[in-house]
């Protein structure tokens, strides 16, 4: 590795394994879309993805910048690559997007922001596929379907936003320079470019999970009074002992929608 000294602040954990590389290149969409990358780090991934595609990189750190600088002078140059030195997530509050047109996230994620990161690329209206390196844990959270013990309010929101979103495949610690703690995951999600998440959604369902192994009407007292839930729930047809991980996404959305209107 090059002279730098991984920054666990920066969750600092840079992909050496050339078959895990090659990899995640070859789960690349088959589209014309441009690519985001968010943490090229030393450039690993960056060098793959850059010989098929168009792309920009935001990168935080800026001992980091100096080198990418240098190792794809070429490529800056001809406008292959654009990378740009920022906090990423302070890029999506100003811009809104990461990108003026449709592209695919690909990236090895820093792990501490990770969900987050996500999250924001579900509002970005730009970013139809994401490829994503996360902790396993996370990843089998976004892929969770209703039912699965894993179901939370992560789940329900890939599921409402996405045509599909499962796990690619698990990558060990020793894949990375330093190792991670935790196992690793490839999370792959394309999104159904015709939905939209409500802001305040995600509050509903943060609240719906609060206590996850209670009854959902439990939860959801904290929001409704409990006269209302049981009108809801029986012209939903849903049964007064359901836990917050039994019920489908579209329902969630329907129950939602009365609490919304049910405060207007
Ligand atoms: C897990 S490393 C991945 C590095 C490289 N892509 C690889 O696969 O080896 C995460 C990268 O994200 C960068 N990073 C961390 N926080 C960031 C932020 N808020 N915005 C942009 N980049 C960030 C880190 O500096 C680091 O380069």
């Amino acid at each position: 590795m090059e002279n730098i000294k991984a920054k666990k602040k920066y969750g600092q954990n840079f992909l050496k394994d050339t078959m895990v590389l090659d990899r995640i290149i070859q789960s690349m969409p088959n589209n014309n879309n441009y690519v985001v990358e968010i943490g090229p780090g030393l450039g690993d991934l960056t060098k793959n993805i850059v010989k098929y595609k168009e792309m920009t990189a935001y990168e935080v750190d800026t001992d980091l910048i100096s080198i990418l600088e240098s190792k794809f002078a070429i490529e800056l140059e001809e406008n292959k690559l654009k990378l740009i030195h920022t906090d990423v997530l302070e890029a999506w509050d100003a811009q809104g997007t990461l990108h003026d047109g449709k592209y695919d996230l690909i990236a090895n994620l820093p792990y501490y922001i990770a969900t987050n990161i996500i999250l924001r690329a579900f509002e970005d209206k730009n970013c139809e596929s994401i490829i994503v390196m996360i902790q396993k844990e996370v990843a089998l959270k976004f892929s969770a379907k209703p039912k699965d013990k894993e179901f939370s309010s992560l789940g329900v929101i890939a599921d409402m936003v996405s045509l599909e979103s499962r796990i690619l495949f698990d990558v060990p610690p020793e894949s990375f320079d330093p190792p991670p703690k935790v196992m690793s995951s490839i999370l792959y999600i394309r999104k159904d470019m015709s939905k939209t998440i409500d802001k305040d959604f995600n509050k509903f369902l943060k609240a719906c999970f609060v206590q996850p192994r209670k009854k959902l009407s439990k939860n959801l007292s904290s929001l409704v009074d409990k006269k209302l839930i049981s009108q809801y729930y029986e012209e939903l047809g849903i049964n007064d002992n359901i836990r917050p991980h039994e019920i489908s996404s579209s329902l969630y959305s329907q129950l939602y929608t009365k609490v919304k209107n049910g405060r207007n």
